[in-house]
């Protein structure tokens, strides 16, 4: 008989296995062997058999637990679900609890949104566990972008309550967006300008057209037209113009963006009227790299790298501007620390 005026308290009872046939199991069993498995062995909910007796002595167990929850406290599982539901939105799916945890997979290419400040308020929380991964960059549908877990077999729901009230916090100040999501990316039309007298002349071949095109086409995007001018600052400000005219959504420049004599680029873009954001990018590669506004319309100016280096300030910056953020000074500022890739 349960006494009224005591709480009821969650049991753990332990008991031996080869006296468990006929329980269900209270949580997942882990069976790691290098190299060939590590998973579930046994699922929570599991009847034990006589015939599991030997199974179960081969990972390890010699006693199983009977859990009696009380009102309260909630099981690993429940507790890894309620703490990713609390987190995600729109373009996150999730995965079936197991072990006491779950995963928070990306429902569709895109921007992958992680608030570090929700992630890192909720892990001062003890007991629960969320990794993800590095915010700000491209994902595709299925990649995961986090996991929650539960550290003990019961955590009491007074945690996933805290970590509820920090995630409602973070939704209140952001306008009510997600902590953790994935943002589509627009389709934009991009012109590209190609400077460079050697190329404009024909002495050499152009490599950034294809090379442009190919990292836009990876995100959904088009190169819509490619020009090609001599290191001369007006003619290049006038084939900005021509792009404003053709209203494409993002305005490239590629070439002539160091320090020599010839290097034209930024100083028209300048003159062009953009609002320079940044010349110079914390980034190796694409130290080069300028990113501004004209007339509202995204410009960046392209280093040489660009044209055969995979992953350079471009490809940090370029779905960021896809998924339609607005690129502040204090950002491209912030791409120094571990920006240093060669
Ligand atoms: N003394 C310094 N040297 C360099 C610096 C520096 O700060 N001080 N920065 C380095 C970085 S980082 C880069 S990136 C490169 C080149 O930057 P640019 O954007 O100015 O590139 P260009 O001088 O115009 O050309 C360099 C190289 O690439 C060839 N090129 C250019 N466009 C095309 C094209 N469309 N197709 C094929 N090839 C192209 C060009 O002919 C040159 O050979 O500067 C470092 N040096
Ligand atoms: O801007 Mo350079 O693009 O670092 O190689």
């Amino acid at each position: 008989m349960s006494n009224p005026s005591k709480p009821h308290e969650t049991v753990l009872r332990e008991v031996k296995v080869e006296d468990a046939v006929g329980l269900t199991l209270a949580h997942d069993l882990t069976q790691i062997l290098p190299g060939s498995f590590k998973g579930r062995l046994f699922s929570k909910g599991h009847r034990v058999t006589a015939e599991d007796i030997p199974k179960l002595k081969d990972i390890g167990k010699e006693h199983l637990y009977v859990i009696e929850l009380a009102p309260g406290d909630l099981h690993e599982d429940d507790a890894a679900l309620r703490l990713a539901a609390s987190l995600g939105g729109e373009g996150i799916v999730y995965g079936e609890p197991h072990e006491g945890k779950v995963t928070l997979s990306a429902a569709r290419p895109g921007l992958a949104v992680i608030a570090r400040e929700v992630v890192d308020g909720i892990n001062g929380l003890g007991e629960i566990a969320l990794a993800t991964i590095v915010g700000g960059r491209f994902v595709q549908a299925g990649e995961a972008l986090a996991a929650s877990r539960a550290i003990p077999l019961i955590v009491p729901e007074a945690k996933i309550a805290a970590a509820e009230e920090i995630v409602a916090r973070y939704r209140t100040a952001h306008g009510g967006a997600d902590p953790i999501g994935v943002k589509p990316l627009r389709r934009m039309r991009a012109g590209l300008l190609s400077t460079g007298t050697e190329v404009f002349t024909g002495r050499i071949a152009d490599k950034f057209g294809p090379a442009v095109r190919a990292k836009l086409e990876a995100l959904g995007s088009e190169l819509a037209e490619q020009r090609f001018a001599p290191d001369d600052r007006q003619t290049i400000v006038n084939h900005l113009y021509y792009f404003l005219e053709r209203r494409y959504d993002m305005i490239l420049v590629s070439g002539g963006m160091s320090v020599d004599p010839d290097d034209r680029t930024p100083g028209a873009i300048a003159d062009a009227g953009a609002e320079i954001v940044s010349y110079g990018t914390p980034m190796l590669p694409g130290s080069m790299l300028l990113f501004g506004y004209l007339e509202g319309v995204p410009i960046f100016g392209l280093p040489g790298c660009v044209m055969h280096d995979p992953y350079t300030s471009f490809d940090v910056l370029l779905p960021k501007v896809l998924a339609g953020e607005r690129i502040t000074r204090q950002e491209i500022a912030a791409m120094g620390y571990g920006g240093l890739h060669r």
